[in-house]
């Protein structure tokens, strides 16, 4: 029997200027959670078995003895902050085009026994670490058996009755208390599955991109936003002043649903001990062309649109010029008269 006792304090909860509505915690039965489902709308799905095998016994030693011997994929950071970024849009030989780039974590492959002894002997000052690894057949056979013994049938319940695309991947995450993983969007669907320790989820609209500010296209930081929430510069970003976030902590066994193209932040508390994620990716489903578009389809657009321009440009930095004499005073204007 789980206890409602709130197992954290609002002290591990980094401190933001921003505002938030709480995410609804709806019992997995609960048709709630459909109509939640079929309007892109977060939500935190509790009491579930989705990875119930899981949650009755991963934590750090039982996947140090299980998680298998091959490399696994672990960033390391100078601080708190994990900001993704895409290693093929670095300026390279074979990116001529590219932006200047210095990356702000290390991607380095290590064995799980190395990743958790460096989390048992990591004191503070020292470089952070966090494991972001897709689960694949090189487990072992505990957590194999596990994963098979997920609620599959729910899961590919819902999936089906929204209309989704295909599972992409499982990324397994294993984070040290207080890492961060700054806001971004990705272009899936997910389902968020807390397994170990507790982790804080900031979510904002897709309708929110003009507050969030993300990184051009052809950045190798895009889809992240280049707020920076610790420190805003509201010089830089003032609509970030405007930005309205939904906010939830999950603890083991819940699942939250990240509607595809949503903007997230998710910290582990802070002295929380260490974390353990599982998501479910799935490809969105077949676009229904219906009018008025939606929020995310629109984003989809103007990502589109950056491509195109980024390609027959072939320089990143006439987009920005070429976008403002097209739009400045002839779209910024009231163009009724
Ligand atoms: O748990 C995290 O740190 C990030 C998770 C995330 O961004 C995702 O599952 O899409
Ligand atoms: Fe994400």
């Amino acid at each position: 029997m789980t206890s409602d006792k709130k197992q954290w304090d609002y002290s591990q909860l980094r401190k933001y200027d921003l505002n938030f509505e709480q995410i609804p915690r709806v019992y997995y039965k609960d048709s709630k959670i459909d109509e939640l489902l079929a309007l892109n709308r977060p939500v935190v799905i509790t009491g579930s078995n989705i990875v119930k095998p899981a949650c009755e016994r991963w934590n750090l030693e039982f996947l140090e003895d299980h998680l298998g011997n091959s490399d696994h994929t672990v960033y390391v950071s100078r601080n708190h902050v994990f900001k993704y970024y895409d290693e093929k849009k670095i300026l390279s030989k074979s990116n001529p085009k590219g932006v200047k780039f210095k990356p702000p974590t290390r991607i380095v492959e290590m064995k799980v026994y190395e990743f958790m002894q460096k989390i048992r002997d990591w004191r503070h000052g020292d470089d952070r670490i966090y494991l972001q690894q897709s689960l694949n057949a090189s487990v072992g056979q505990a957590i194999a058996e596990d994963f098979v013994r997920f609620d599959w049938q729910y899961v590919n319940g819902k999936q089906d009755k929204h209309n989704w695309g295909p599972l992409t991947s499982n990324l397994l995450f294993v984070a040290m208390e207080g890492n961060v993983t700054p806001c971004h969007y990705d272009e899936q669907q997910n389902f968020f599955a807390q397994v170990y320790g507790y982790k804080r989820c900031i979510l904002f609209p897709p309708n929110q991109f003009e507050c969030l500010y993300p990184h051009p296209i052809f950045h190798p930081h895009d889809r992240q936003s280049m707020v920076d929430f610790e420190k805003p510069d509201y010089n830089k970003f003032p609509k970030f002043k405007q930005a309205k976030g939904f906010e939830t902590v999950l603890g083991p066994g819940d699942v939250l649903y990240i509607p595809i193209y949503w903007w997230h932040h998710v910290e582990s508390l802070l002295s929380g001990g260490p974390t353990i994620t599982i998501n479910f990716w799935f490809k969105g489903g077949p676009t229904n062309i219906e009018y008025p578009l939606n929020d995310h389809q629109k984003v989809s657009i103007m990502r589109n649109i950056e491509k195109m321009l980024v390609e027959v440009l072939q320089d990143p930095k006439e987009v920005g010029p070429l976008l403002r004499t097209m739009v400045l005073g002839r779209f910024t204007e009231n163009i009724n008269n």
